[in-house]
């Protein structure tokens, strides 16, 4: 075992290899980093992470600690091909149909271990395409036991679990694009609850090798008798629980274990994670036997997330009345790249601020939790379509069911973390966890209520190692939020003290030069006005909803009636607010406003066939980045953060008004 782990490491360069190989090689010293894994319920785990490397050598001194983490960062520009890795030549062709070449840190870690049959945990941050990491091995194992004949077809062949619809969803699209391109056939169905018991029985009539469902749906197939137990043991050879820190959030966990008895020891299980949690242990007892468990570096080890690298981070301070002024300023001046996700706190916030922005002719679409299932995720197919540039989400779970599961968790432990944990988990329904396309900038509209969720919210954009900016509106009373989450990201990036800058495009005299216009249009958008375009939009959407489900049975490549971004009103915009006029922009924030179109140019986003052409990397280019490089008082990023350095908050919040 210790060589084949060398082997690894030598293929792969791999600093957490090479940490597992000390680790077998050097079991005394380790007894430490067992006995905790043991304890949080991992007994037996190979722990692969950074941490195991330092405690396997009797501790790395600081100098040493610098180099580990250069010699980590070269690992993680180092590109591996799926080529490398040994997949199936149907999956690498599907793979380069697809575009996709090089592995991500996370893709080119598992995918080798899973193959070779292991439990494997794997923990790495949002976006880093821990998707493709298990269902590439996933099918290439399904693949092999057809060809060799030696499926078993009472009940799938392999289970894939998710928290939520969305994400069930997400996950089969990705699969079934897979799988389309591959000569030999595997069927995958995903079912839901939100299916009736007769539409259940025929998806899983066959059966399908691969479901993929939520634990409370294929807990409820057992207990109603439309799957046996007696066959789902016969059959499983694969279970994979993605997004596995929320499964146990989304209660979960009585569903997980009534599952239990039916597993064979023989099936293999994977277990997918954006963080580290007591859950996630609770969940590898539970299910795996013995596993590998890999954390890439860049996970947090202290805290439980980590924002990706290629997203700068920005904040602006402003009063909450004048917010709709800076995100009108914002968008209306082109100072942000789009596609840009909004979020705010409320779904009437939501529409307020849809409707503030249809005024300056800026068209947008609301996700949130009421709307019916069918609308949600063809809101999300068409932004990812780029069918509209700008979507307001609420990522609060307004579900009768996340309500309960907030009282309940706030009358079980008031104040403790567990609480925090469980409130947080409901509030991402919406968005937890969807890969939204090409979202290069995400706004706080409104701040989140916890640090948490700012790390979800941001970890929309920079995916799939792509560049990405978030920008924060901070009023006064948010400050204490974003004291938070400042120390949060600073617990995590230790060495960078100042991970969210002031942001640099937007000048005092663009913002003014607005204000009267947004002023004058906040106020004529009344409550009356937000409760009517709320009641017609999820109308419109539940007429819709019904129509889009049979449309896109037939058609499921028409994106025609996915504009969900149509306007609410159907009073004419007076150019005056359509257009911004020239004499209205000064020359710095022309001059912005140019630098990120020029970079958006360079970018390949307004060419759709450079777009088409573009790379894993494409779109990273630092330098044309003008976020990078335009500061709109003439001073770099870089002298800003140092001459903040030791500014007290209140200070930093004068230097950032604008
Ligand atoms: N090797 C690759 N090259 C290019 N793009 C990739 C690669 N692997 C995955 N992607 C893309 O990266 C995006 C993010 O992948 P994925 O959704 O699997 O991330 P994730 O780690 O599961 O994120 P989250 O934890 O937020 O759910 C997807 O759009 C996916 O298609």
């Amino acid at each position: 075992m210790a060589k084949k782990q060398k082997q690894r490491g030598s293929l792969r360069g791999e600093e957490h290899v090479a940490a597992a190989a000390a680790h077998e090689d050097a079991p005394a010293e380790n007894a430490e980093e067992e006995a905790a894994a043991q304890e949080a319920g991992v007994a037996g785990s190979e722990v692969v992470e950074g941490r195991s490397a330092d405690a396997a050598s009797g501790g790395v001194e600081e100098g040493k600690e610098e180099e580990a983490a250069a010699a980590a960062e070269e690992e993680e520009e180092r590109e591996v091909t799926f080529d490398e890795l040994g997949l199936d030549e149907q999956l690498k062709r599907a793979l380069r149909k697809k575009g996709l070449t090089k592995t991500t840190p996370i893709q080119r870690e598992a995918i080798p271990l899973i193959l070779e049959g292991k439990d494997v945990v794997a923990k790495a941050k949002t976006g880093s395409g821990k998707t493709f990491a298990y269902l590439l091995p996933l099918l290439q194992e399904l693949l092999k036991l057809c060809k060799e004949g030696r499926i078993r077809k009472s009940a799938p062949n392999a289970l894939i679990l998710v928290p939520t619809r969305e994400l069930c969803q997400q996950v089969y699209n990705e699969a079934s694009s897979l799988l389309e391109l591959c000569t030999s056939k595997l069927k995958i169905v995903q079912v839901t609850a939100s299916m009736s018991d007769k539409d259940i029985k025929l998806a899983l009539s066959g059966p399908p090798n691969i479901l993929v469902t939520t634990p409370a749906c294929v807990a409820a197939c057992i207990s109603k008798g439309i799957v046996q137990g007696s066959s789902i043991k016969e059959s499983l050879s694969m279970m994979i629980l993605d997004e596995a820190d929320l499964l146990l959030s989304y209660r979960c966990e009585d569903d997980l274990k009534a599952l239990v008895p039916h597993i064979p020891r023989s099936c293999q299980s994977i277990l997918m994670s954006a963080t580290s949690s007591p859950d996630i242990d609770k969940l590898t007892k539970l299910l795996l036997h013995n596993p590998f468990v890999l954390t890439l570096t860049e996970v947090g080890h202290a805290k439980d997330d980590v924002v990706p690298r290629n997203v700068q981070q920005f904040w602006i301070s402003c009063s909450a009345k004048d917010k709709m002024l800076y995100i009108l300023s914002l968008l209306k001046l082109e100072l942000i790249q789009k596609k840009v996700l909004i979020f705010v706190n409320s779904i009437d916030n939501a529409f307020r601020l849809r409707l503030f922005l249809e005024k300056f002719a800026i068209r947008s679409a609301v996700l949130n939790a009421e709307l019916p299932q069918n609308s949600r995720l063809h809101i999300i197919e068409a932004f990812n379509a780029r069918l509209f540039d700008y979507l307001i989400a609420t990522d609060d779970n307004k579900t009768k069911e996340a309500k309960q599961t907030n009282k309940e968790s706030k009358k079980d432990s008031k104040g403790s973390r567990k609480h925090l944990q469980q409130t947080l988990d409901a509030e991402f329904g919406v968005v937890r966890g969807i890969d939204f396309k090409n979202v290069f900038t995400v706004v706080n509209f409104d701040m989140p209520p916890y640090p948490a969720g700012y790390i979800h919210r941001i970890g929309r954009t920079g995916r799939a190692n792509k560049t990405g900016a978030s920008i924060s509106l901070v009023s006064p009373e948010e400050d204490y939020v974003f004291e938070e989450i400042e120390h949060m990201l600073q617990d995590v990036e230790k060495k960078d003290t100042n991970c969210i800058l002031p942001f640099p495009l937007l000048t005092k005299n663009a913002v003014e030069s607005l204000r009267y216009r947004a002023q004058d249009v906040a106020r004529s958008v009344t409550s009356r006005d937000i409760q009517e375009a709320r009641r017609q939009d999820v109308k419109n959407e539940i007429l819709n909803s019904e129509k889009l489900k049979a449309h896109f049975e037939e058609n499921p490549t028409d994106l025609d009636l996915l504009k969900h971004d149509k306007l609410l009103t159907n009073k004419s915009i007076p150019a005056h607010l359509r257009d911004v006029p020239e004499y209205l922009i000064d020359p710095t924030t022309k001059e912005a406003s140019n630098a990120v179109k020029l970079s958006r140019a360079a970018m390949g986003l307004d060419n759709p066939r450079r777009k088409k052409r573009m790379g894993f990397r494409s779109g990273s280019g630092k330098s044309s980045d003008p976020l990078r490089t335009f500061s709109a008082e003439g001073k770099s990023r870089k002298r800003r953060g140092k001459e903040r350095e030791g500014d007290d908050r209140r200070k930093r919040r004068k230097k950032a008004e604008i």
